[in-house]
This record gives structure tokens, C-alpha cells and sequence, in this order.
């Protein structure tokens, strides 16, 4: 349905996306998960046409439309990081006005708002002025105004940084709805990997402006099927103490916040005797220990050698 081919985007010779290629098939949900600055909100721009490619195809259908932005942007509705409302209309005005930009008019836009309204659950809300809601409401309004023109493709980008827990519930279930009942096809940036876990069927890796891994979960916790993870609780936290634990032959990689540390190791390693004997030596104590089935945080870990929230 949609496919990005070598897509690249440099800005003032800084790269921001290398040769990202992924695909967007009908009815799926695919998630493009990664830390700050890993290049998915530049992807999208490109992708919605709201910035020109450096180098790179989109095809929509398998017609290239970077020089046609118009083919796109009836069939896909973007949900941008930043909240793009009249603070001073109601949530109802505000789609009024998102609705007139897509010709939507008379009753065809009255359904269409109520809908949409419906969809994000403020119905109840949408004679109130915006700059009296919340930051989850206000989300849901933008979610809202990206619905108006019934897109095949629905983009939405960290929908739910910085804002209530209830409001992301409602967005999570909503967004679901939309692909599973709907068919909406769905694209998801996010870079809390349980969000995409829960929703997506397919996600992509991305760090440094680049895809640097794809699948399903089953696949991606695949990479990881050599590997095991200890989780540690340490009486402190000693920088020298975790040096050393990196050292450890079957040691892959070490994760260290607080009192706590992540220890990927070779699969099968015994190695719980030997941490505690080299916490000892550096007068530390392993308070408790467990093994974990290794989960897309350690994908992540892994392939990057960083937490996403790094
Ligand atoms: N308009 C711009 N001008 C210059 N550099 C830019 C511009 N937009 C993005 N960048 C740079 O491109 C890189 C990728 O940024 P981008 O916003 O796409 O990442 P992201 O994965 O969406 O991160 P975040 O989660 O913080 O939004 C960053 O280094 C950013 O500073």
C-alpha cells in the first residue's frame, strides 16, 4: 500500500534519515519505535509530504508521489507531535475549521465531526473553548481533526508523550479500534515499547536515522533467542563494580540505573556465583537476582547498546 525506498533527509548537510526503507501493508498496524532525535518524526514529515525528501521514493500503490503531494494527503490523516488547535474556539469549532480545509461541509461535516468526537470520547466536551482542556483532551481533538476526512491511513506520532494516564488509555483502546474494527491502516511512533507491543503488528527499529532492525515481536525476540537476562539488585551502585561485570566472558552487555543492573549474557552462562563472589570484592552485596525471557527493550539494548530512553 505505502513503501519507502532509500528515503533520505539531510538538513543543511546534517543527516536526519539515511535510506529508511519500510512498508505499510493494507489493515496492518506497524509501529517505528526509537529514542529522541532517531530520525521517525523526519520519516513521517516526509512520508505526509509536509517536507521534500533529500533522495528516496514514497510509493503509494506502487506510483511514486514525492512530486505529488496531493495523491497522499486525502488517503492518509497525521496526528503531529505538537498540538495544532485554536485555543480560543471550542473542540467543535476547531473541527469545523479542520473539516472546511478537506471541503468537508453542511451535514456530510456535521456527522463526520460528531463521529469523530465520538471516536475520542469528547462529545460531552465539544461546546468547551480548548484552552480549558487538558493536554491528554487536547490530543484527543488533534486525533479528532485527523479523522475528519476518513483517512485509509492514520500516522500518529508519540500520540501520548507527556499526558494523563487516562487519556492514554482512551487513545491506546482508540487506535486499536480503528485498526482491528475499522481497517484503518495504522503507522505508530513511539518510543515506549510496551505502546507498540500492545497495538502493533509489525514494528521498526529505528536509531541514528536508520532502520536498524524489522519484524514482528516474535521475530525481533528472535536476535535474542542466544541470550538470557539477569536482573540485579545491588546493595549500591559502583561504576568499577560494573567495568568489571562487562569483562565477565559470556557477559554481552551490562545496563546499569540505581540500584539495579541488567546483565545480558550468552544463554546457558551460570554466572549468578561469580557476580555475587565480584560484588564481594568490591565490598557490594547482590540483594536479589532473577533471570528474564528477554523482552524489545532488550532487542533494543542490544542492537544499540542503549536504553530507548536513553
Ligand atoms: N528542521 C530541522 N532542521 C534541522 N535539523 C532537524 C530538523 N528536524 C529534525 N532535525 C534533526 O534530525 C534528527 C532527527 O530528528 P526527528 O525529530 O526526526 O527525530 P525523532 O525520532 O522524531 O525524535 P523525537 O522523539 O525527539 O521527536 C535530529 O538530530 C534532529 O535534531
Amino acid at each position: 500500500m505505502l513503501e519507502t525506498i532509500n528515503l533520505k533527509k539531510s538538513f543543511k548537510g546534517n543527516s536526519a534519515v539515511q535510506e529508511v526503507n519500510l512498508y505499510l501493508d493494507h489493515g496492518e498496524s506497524v509501529g517505528l519505535l526509537g529514542p529522541n532525535g532517531a530520525g521517525k518524526s523526519t520519516t513521517i514529515s516526509m512520508i505526509s509530504s509536509l517536507i521534500k525528501p533529500t533522495s528516496g521514493e514514497i510509493k503509494l500503490n506502487g506510483v511514486n508521489i514525492v512530486d505529488k503531494p496531493g495523491e497522499i494527503r486525502n488517503i492518509l490523516g497525521v496526528v503531529p507531535q505538537e498540538i495544532a488547535l485554536y485555543q480560543e474556539l471550542s473542540a467543535y469549532e476547531n473541527l469545523k475549521f479542520f473539516g472546511s480545509i478537506y471541503k468537508i461541509k453542511g451535514k456530510e461535516l456535521e456527522q463526520r465531526i460528531q463521529n469523530a468526537l465520538d471516536i475520542v470520547g469528547l462529545q460531552e466536551r465539544q461546546k468547551d473553548l480548548v484552552k480549558t482542556f487538558s493536554g491528554g483532551m487536547k490530543r484527543r481533538v488533534n486525533i479528532a481533526a485527523a479523522l475528519l476526512h476518513q483517512p485509509k491511513i492514520l500516522i500518529l506520532d508519540e500520540p501520548t508523550v507527556g499526558i494523563d494516564p487516562q487519556s492514554r488509555n482512551h487513545i491506546l483502546e482508540m487506535v486499536r479500534h480503528l485498526n482491528e474494527k475499522d481497517g484503518t491502516t495504522v503507522l505508530y511512533t513511539s518510543h515506549y515499547m510496551e505502546e507498540v507491543e500492545q497495538l502493533c503488528d509489525r514494528l521498526y527499529i529505528m536509531d541514528h536515522g536508520e532502520i536498524i532492525a524489522s519484524g514482528t515481536k516474535a521475530e525481533l525476540l528472535s536476535i535474542l533467542s542466544t541470550e538470557d537476562t539477569i536482573k540485579v539488585e545491588l546493595s549500591r551502585m559502583d561504576e568499577a563494580f560494573v567495568e568489571h561485570v562487562k569483562t565477565i566472558e559470556g557477559v554481552r552487555k551490562v545496563e546499569a540505573t540505581h540500584l539495579q543492573m541488567k546483565v545480558i549474557v550468552k544463554k546457558g552462562s551460570q554466572l549468578i556465583s561469580e557476580l555475587v563472589h565480584l560484588a564481594d570484592q568490591y565490598h557490594n552485596q547482590i540483594v536479589n537476582f532473577h533471570t528474564e525471557t528477554p523482552s524489545l527493550e532488550d532487542v533494543f539494548l542490544h542492537l544499540t547498546g542503549r536504553t530507548l530512553r536513553d
